[in-house]
Protein backbone atom coordinates (compact mmCIF):
# COMPACT_ATOMS: atom_id res chain seq x y z
CA UNK A 1 0.00 0.00 0.00
CA UNK A 2 1.32 3.27 -1.11
CA UNK A 3 1.01 6.17 1.40
CA UNK A 4 1.51 9.79 1.56
CA UNK A 5 2.33 11.79 3.84
CA UNK A 6 2.79 15.16 5.18
CA UNK A 7 4.42 16.49 7.94
CA UNK A 8 7.63 15.62 9.25
CA UNK A 9 7.43 16.74 13.39
CA UNK A 10 8.17 14.80 16.39
CA UNK A 11 5.03 12.57 15.47
CA UNK A 12 5.46 12.73 12.40
CA UNK A 13 8.72 11.22 11.73
CA UNK A 14 8.04 8.53 13.71
CA UNK A 15 4.88 7.27 12.37
CA UNK A 16 5.86 7.62 8.89
CA UNK A 17 9.05 5.29 9.80
CA UNK A 18 6.75 2.86 11.43
CA UNK A 19 4.92 2.42 8.00
CA UNK A 20 8.26 2.51 5.88
CA UNK A 21 9.38 -0.68 9.28
CA UNK A 22 6.05 -2.34 8.37
CA UNK A 23 6.72 -2.69 4.68
CA UNK A 24 4.40 0.48 3.08
CA UNK A 25 5.58 2.83 0.82
CA UNK A 26 5.97 5.89 1.83
CA UNK A 27 6.12 9.84 0.18
CA UNK A 28 6.99 12.42 2.45
CA UNK A 29 6.81 15.77 2.40
CA UNK A 30 7.65 18.30 4.84
CA UNK A 31 7.78 21.96 4.61
CA UNK A 32 11.02 22.05 6.38
CA UNK A 33 12.57 19.71 3.29
CA UNK A 34 15.90 18.72 4.92
CA UNK A 35 13.49 16.46 7.41
CA UNK A 36 12.82 14.18 4.60
CA UNK A 37 16.31 12.88 4.30
CA UNK A 38 16.04 10.88 7.40
CA UNK A 39 13.34 8.60 5.87
CA UNK A 40 14.94 8.36 2.53
CA UNK A 41 17.33 6.19 4.37
CA UNK A 42 14.85 4.22 5.42
CA UNK A 43 13.18 3.57 1.98
CA UNK A 44 10.72 6.96 1.64
CA UNK A 45 10.42 8.87 -1.97
CA UNK A 46 10.35 12.89 -1.32
CA UNK A 47 6.95 14.40 -2.84
CA UNK A 48 8.03 18.40 -3.76
CA UNK A 49 5.06 19.43 -2.36
CA UNK A 50 1.44 18.32 -1.03
CA UNK A 51 0.35 18.45 -4.65
CA UNK A 52 2.93 16.24 -5.60
CA UNK A 53 2.49 13.74 -2.92
CA UNK A 54 -1.16 13.35 -3.19
CA UNK A 55 -0.85 13.24 -7.42
CA UNK A 56 1.07 10.22 -6.35
CA UNK A 57 -0.42 8.34 -3.52
CA UNK A 58 -4.49 7.10 -3.36
CA UNK A 59 -4.04 8.14 0.38
CA UNK A 60 -2.63 11.23 2.22
CA UNK A 61 -1.76 11.04 5.57
CA UNK A 62 -0.73 14.53 7.22
CA UNK A 63 -0.08 15.45 10.74
CA UNK A 64 0.81 19.25 11.37
CA UNK A 65 1.11 21.81 14.00
CA UNK A 66 -2.32 23.41 14.34
CA UNK A 67 -5.16 24.73 12.51
CA UNK A 68 -3.43 27.19 10.54
CA UNK A 69 -0.69 24.71 9.34
CA UNK A 70 -3.51 22.15 8.40
CA UNK A 71 -5.60 24.53 6.65
CA UNK A 72 -2.03 25.75 4.39
CA UNK A 73 -1.07 22.72 3.89
CA UNK A 74 -4.85 22.30 2.27
CA UNK A 75 -5.57 25.13 0.59
CA UNK A 76 -2.40 26.48 -0.62
CA UNK A 77 -0.33 27.13 -3.89
CA UNK A 78 1.23 23.34 -4.38
CA UNK A 79 -1.58 22.28 -1.81
CA UNK A 80 -3.39 19.43 -1.15
CA UNK A 81 -6.75 20.59 -3.23
CA UNK A 82 -5.13 20.83 -6.01
CA UNK A 83 -4.86 17.09 -6.78
CA UNK A 84 -7.27 15.48 -4.82
CA UNK A 85 -10.57 13.88 -6.53
CA UNK A 86 -12.25 11.23 -7.11
CA UNK A 87 -10.70 7.88 -6.17
CA UNK A 88 -8.47 9.66 -3.47
CA UNK A 89 -8.27 9.82 0.43
CA UNK A 90 -6.79 12.85 2.74
CA UNK A 91 -6.89 12.40 6.47
CA UNK A 92 -5.37 15.06 8.35
CA UNK A 93 -4.35 13.46 11.92
CA UNK A 94 -3.41 17.03 13.31
CA UNK A 95 -4.80 18.07 16.76
CA UNK A 96 -7.36 20.51 15.42
CA UNK A 97 -10.96 22.44 16.31
CA UNK A 98 -13.93 21.24 14.40
CA UNK A 99 -14.10 24.14 12.52
CA UNK A 100 -10.57 23.53 11.04
CA UNK A 101 -11.62 20.02 10.00
CA UNK A 102 -14.98 20.60 8.36
CA UNK A 103 -13.80 23.27 6.13
CA UNK A 104 -11.10 20.92 5.39
CA UNK A 105 -13.49 18.35 4.68
CA UNK A 106 -16.00 20.63 2.57
CA UNK A 107 -13.09 21.10 0.33
CA UNK A 108 -11.65 18.20 0.06
CA UNK A 109 -14.89 16.67 -0.99
CA UNK A 110 -16.24 19.34 -2.87
CA UNK A 111 -13.45 18.29 -5.55
CA UNK A 112 -14.35 14.62 -5.18
CA UNK A 113 -11.71 13.51 -2.62
CA UNK A 114 -12.88 11.13 0.66
CA UNK A 115 -11.85 12.56 4.15
CA UNK A 116 -10.91 11.29 6.91
CA UNK A 117 -10.16 12.88 10.76
CA UNK A 118 -8.16 11.03 12.74
CA UNK A 119 -6.29 12.90 15.56
CA UNK A 120 -4.40 10.58 17.92
CA UNK A 121 -3.93 10.22 21.92
CA UNK A 122 -0.25 9.09 23.01
CA UNK A 123 3.00 11.00 22.71
CA UNK A 124 6.38 10.30 21.18
CA UNK A 125 7.02 7.07 22.47
CA UNK A 126 3.76 5.78 21.43
CA UNK A 127 4.54 7.18 17.94
CA UNK A 128 7.71 5.31 17.68
CA UNK A 129 6.43 1.93 19.15
CA UNK A 130 3.08 2.24 17.16
CA UNK A 131 0.99 2.55 20.29
CA UNK A 132 -1.40 5.39 19.87
CA UNK A 133 -5.11 5.90 20.02
CA UNK A 134 -6.49 6.78 16.82
CA UNK A 135 -9.70 8.96 17.14
CA UNK A 136 -11.36 8.58 13.52
CA UNK A 137 -14.14 10.30 12.28
CA UNK A 138 -15.30 10.92 8.53
CA UNK A 139 -15.66 9.07 5.47
CA UNK A 140 -16.14 5.55 6.77
CA UNK A 141 -15.15 3.38 3.56
CA UNK A 142 -11.72 5.73 3.88
CA UNK A 143 -11.50 4.29 7.40
CA UNK A 144 -12.00 0.90 6.78
CA UNK A 145 -9.00 1.24 4.24
CA UNK A 146 -6.53 3.31 6.27
CA UNK A 147 -7.45 0.17 8.58
CA UNK A 148 -4.24 -1.39 7.42
CA UNK A 149 -2.00 2.01 8.32
CA UNK A 150 -3.59 2.78 11.42
CA UNK A 151 -3.18 -1.03 12.65
CA UNK A 152 0.64 -0.53 12.35
CA UNK A 153 0.54 3.20 13.82
CA UNK A 154 -1.69 2.76 16.83
CA UNK A 155 -2.76 0.11 19.31
CA UNK A 156 -6.92 1.19 19.39
CA UNK A 157 -8.83 3.31 16.29
CA UNK A 158 -11.98 4.28 17.03
CA UNK A 159 -14.31 5.42 14.68
CA UNK A 160 -16.35 8.53 15.96
CA UNK A 161 -19.38 9.53 13.20
CA UNK A 162 -19.20 12.22 11.51
CA UNK A 163 -16.30 15.01 11.03
CA UNK A 164 -15.74 17.02 14.25
CA UNK A 165 -16.23 14.31 16.28
CA UNK A 166 -12.62 13.08 15.74
CA UNK A 167 -11.35 16.74 16.84
CA UNK A 168 -13.60 17.10 19.63
CA UNK A 169 -12.97 14.16 21.34
CA UNK A 170 -8.93 14.76 21.45
CA UNK A 171 -9.50 18.47 22.53
CA UNK A 172 -11.75 16.73 25.52
CA UNK A 173 -8.95 14.48 25.89
CA UNK A 174 -6.09 16.82 26.03
CA UNK A 175 -8.08 19.54 27.77
CA UNK A 176 -8.15 16.94 30.85
CA UNK A 177 -4.52 16.19 30.16
CA UNK A 178 -3.12 19.98 30.60
CA UNK A 179 -5.33 20.46 33.40
CA UNK A 180 -3.89 17.31 35.48
CA UNK A 181 -0.22 18.42 34.63
CA UNK A 182 -0.78 21.70 36.13
CA UNK A 183 -2.23 20.07 39.13
CA UNK A 184 0.35 17.27 39.33
CA UNK A 185 3.33 20.26 38.79
CA UNK A 186 1.84 22.11 41.76
CA UNK A 187 1.84 18.68 43.88
CA UNK A 188 5.02 17.96 43.54
CA UNK A 189 6.17 21.73 44.37
CA UNK A 190 4.00 21.53 47.60
CA UNK A 191 5.73 18.30 48.24
CA UNK A 192 9.52 19.72 48.02
CA UNK A 193 8.43 22.92 49.57
CA UNK A 194 7.30 21.22 52.76
CA UNK A 195 9.84 19.32 53.25
CA UNK A 196 8.66 15.99 51.55
CA UNK A 197 10.87 13.76 49.28
CA UNK A 198 9.14 14.09 45.61
CA UNK A 199 10.14 10.79 44.60
CA UNK A 200 8.39 9.49 47.76
CA UNK A 201 5.22 11.48 46.49
CA UNK A 202 5.51 9.67 42.85
CA UNK A 203 5.65 6.00 44.58
CA UNK A 204 2.66 7.02 46.74
CA UNK A 205 0.69 8.13 43.58
CA UNK A 206 1.62 5.43 41.56
CA UNK A 207 -0.35 2.67 44.12
CA UNK A 208 -3.12 4.70 44.78
CA UNK A 209 -6.45 5.58 42.77
CA UNK A 210 -4.96 8.53 40.52
CA UNK A 211 -1.96 6.18 39.08
CA UNK A 212 -1.71 6.74 35.57
CA UNK A 213 1.09 6.79 32.62
CA UNK A 214 1.61 10.64 32.15
CA UNK A 215 2.57 11.10 35.81
CA UNK A 216 5.03 7.94 36.09
CA UNK A 217 6.61 9.07 32.82
CA UNK A 218 6.51 12.68 33.11
CA UNK A 219 7.29 12.90 37.42
CA UNK A 220 10.93 11.50 36.84
CA UNK A 221 11.75 13.59 34.52
CA UNK A 222 10.13 16.87 35.95
CA UNK A 223 11.92 16.43 39.26
CA UNK A 224 15.35 16.97 37.34
CA UNK A 225 13.83 19.79 35.63
CA UNK A 226 14.02 18.16 32.23
CA UNK A 227 11.63 18.93 29.51
CA UNK A 228 13.20 17.22 26.45
CA UNK A 229 10.23 17.65 24.02
CA UNK A 230 7.86 14.86 23.14
CA UNK A 231 4.58 16.85 23.49
CA UNK A 232 5.85 20.21 23.22
CA UNK A 233 3.96 23.02 25.34
CA UNK A 234 3.27 25.10 22.24
CA UNK A 235 0.74 22.58 21.51
CA UNK A 236 -0.81 21.63 24.62
CA UNK A 237 -1.29 25.52 24.87
CA UNK A 238 -2.71 25.54 21.63
CA UNK A 239 -5.17 22.51 22.72
CA UNK A 240 -6.43 24.12 25.69
CA UNK A 241 -6.86 27.48 24.02
CA UNK A 242 -9.34 25.48 21.56
CA UNK A 243 -10.56 23.35 24.14
CA UNK A 244 -11.90 26.35 25.87
CA UNK A 245 -13.50 27.97 22.75
CA UNK A 246 -15.50 24.65 22.34
CA UNK A 247 -16.42 25.01 25.38
CA UNK A 248 -17.89 28.47 25.00
CA UNK A 249 -19.72 27.32 21.84
CA UNK A 250 -21.29 24.66 24.00
CA UNK A 251 -21.69 27.04 27.24
CA UNK A 252 -19.73 24.45 29.03
CA UNK A 253 -18.17 26.45 31.95
CA UNK A 254 -14.81 25.23 32.53
CA UNK A 255 -12.88 27.45 35.31
CA UNK A 256 -10.67 24.45 35.26
CA UNK A 257 -8.95 24.32 32.49
CA UNK A 258 -9.23 28.14 31.62
CA UNK A 259 -7.31 28.92 35.11
CA UNK A 260 -4.50 26.44 33.52
CA UNK A 261 -4.72 28.60 30.39
CA UNK A 262 -5.54 32.10 31.42
CA UNK A 263 -4.23 34.79 33.20
CA UNK A 264 -6.93 34.44 35.82
CA UNK A 265 -5.08 34.26 39.12
CA UNK A 266 -1.33 34.71 38.93
CA UNK A 267 0.37 31.37 38.03
CA UNK A 268 -2.92 30.09 36.88
CA UNK A 269 -2.01 31.31 33.68
CA UNK A 270 0.97 28.86 33.64
CA UNK A 271 0.76 27.46 30.01
CA UNK A 272 0.43 31.18 27.92
CA UNK A 273 2.75 32.45 30.47
CA UNK A 274 5.36 29.62 29.57
CA UNK A 275 4.93 30.47 25.85
CA UNK A 276 5.94 34.09 26.51
CA UNK A 277 8.97 32.87 27.93
CA UNK A 278 9.81 30.47 25.15
CA UNK A 279 9.16 27.65 26.70
CA UNK A 280 6.74 26.64 24.14
CA UNK A 281 9.69 24.23 22.01
CA UNK A 282 10.07 22.16 25.65
CA UNK A 283 7.70 19.26 26.75
CA UNK A 284 4.94 20.34 28.16
CA UNK A 285 5.66 19.00 31.61
CA UNK A 286 7.56 22.48 31.65
CA UNK A 287 5.14 24.55 32.87
CA UNK A 288 6.59 22.85 35.91
CA UNK A 289 9.48 25.64 35.59
CA UNK A 290 6.30 28.20 35.63
CA UNK A 291 4.52 26.64 38.91
CA UNK A 292 7.99 26.67 40.61
CA UNK A 293 9.01 30.40 39.41
CA UNK A 294 5.53 31.39 40.99
CA UNK A 295 5.87 29.87 44.22
CA UNK A 296 9.44 31.08 44.73
CA UNK A 297 8.24 34.57 44.07
CA UNK A 298 4.88 35.16 46.03
N1 LIG B 1 3.99 15.55 20.14
C1 LIG B 1 2.97 14.89 20.68
O1 LIG B 1 3.11 14.24 21.73
C2 LIG B 1 1.62 14.90 20.05
C3 LIG B 1 1.24 15.85 19.13
N2 LIG B 1 -0.01 15.82 18.60
C4 LIG B 1 -0.44 16.80 17.62
O2 LIG B 1 0.16 16.42 16.38
C5 LIG B 1 0.51 17.58 15.62
C6 LIG B 1 2.00 17.55 15.33
O3 LIG B 1 2.68 17.54 16.57
P1 LIG B 1 4.27 17.38 16.66
O4 LIG B 1 4.75 16.43 15.66
O5 LIG B 1 4.57 17.19 18.09
O6 LIG B 1 4.69 18.86 16.25
P2 LIG B 1 6.08 19.41 15.71
O7 LIG B 1 6.10 20.84 16.14
O8 LIG B 1 7.20 18.54 16.07
O9 LIG B 1 5.88 19.35 14.12
C7 LIG B 1 5.00 20.20 13.46
C8 LIG B 1 4.94 19.86 11.99
O10 LIG B 1 4.08 20.81 11.34
C9 LIG B 1 4.80 21.42 10.28
N3 LIG B 1 4.32 22.80 10.06
C10 LIG B 1 4.16 23.76 10.98
N4 LIG B 1 3.66 24.89 10.41
C11 LIG B 1 3.51 24.60 9.08
C12 LIG B 1 3.03 25.33 7.98
N5 LIG B 1 2.59 26.60 8.10
N6 LIG B 1 3.00 24.74 6.78
C13 LIG B 1 3.43 23.45 6.64
N7 LIG B 1 3.90 22.69 7.65
C14 LIG B 1 3.93 23.26 8.87
C15 LIG B 1 6.24 21.39 10.73
O11 LIG B 1 7.10 21.60 9.63
P3 LIG B 1 8.63 22.11 9.86
O12 LIG B 1 9.40 20.88 10.16
O13 LIG B 1 8.98 22.76 8.58
O14 LIG B 1 8.59 23.09 11.00
C16 LIG B 1 6.30 19.97 11.29
O15 LIG B 1 6.36 19.02 10.27
C17 LIG B 1 0.02 18.76 16.45
O16 LIG B 1 -1.27 19.10 16.04
C18 LIG B 1 0.00 18.21 17.87
O17 LIG B 1 -0.90 18.91 18.70
C19 LIG B 1 -0.91 14.84 18.93
C20 LIG B 1 -0.58 13.87 19.82
C21 LIG B 1 0.69 13.85 20.49
O1 LIG C 1 -1.65 15.61 22.04
C1 LIG C 1 -0.77 15.10 22.71
C2 LIG C 1 -1.04 14.00 23.58
C3 LIG C 1 0.12 13.57 24.38
C4 LIG C 1 -0.21 12.31 25.13
O2 LIG C 1 -1.28 11.73 24.92
O3 LIG C 1 0.65 11.91 25.92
Amino acid sequence: MEVGFLGLGIMGKAMAMNLLKNGFKVTVWNRTLAKCEELVEFGATIGDTPAAVVKKCKITVAILSDPSAALSVVFDKDGVLEQIGSGKGYIDMSTVDDDTSSKIHKAVTTKGGSFLEAPVSGSKKPAEDGQLVILAAGDEALYEEAIPAFDVLGKKSFFLGHVGNGAKMKLVVNMIMGSMMNAFSEGLVLAERSGLNPHALLDVLDLGGIANPMFRLKGPTMIQNNYSPAFPLKHQQKDMRLALALGDENAVSMPVAAAANEVVYSYLNAFKKARSMELGDLDFSAVHEIVKIHKSSS
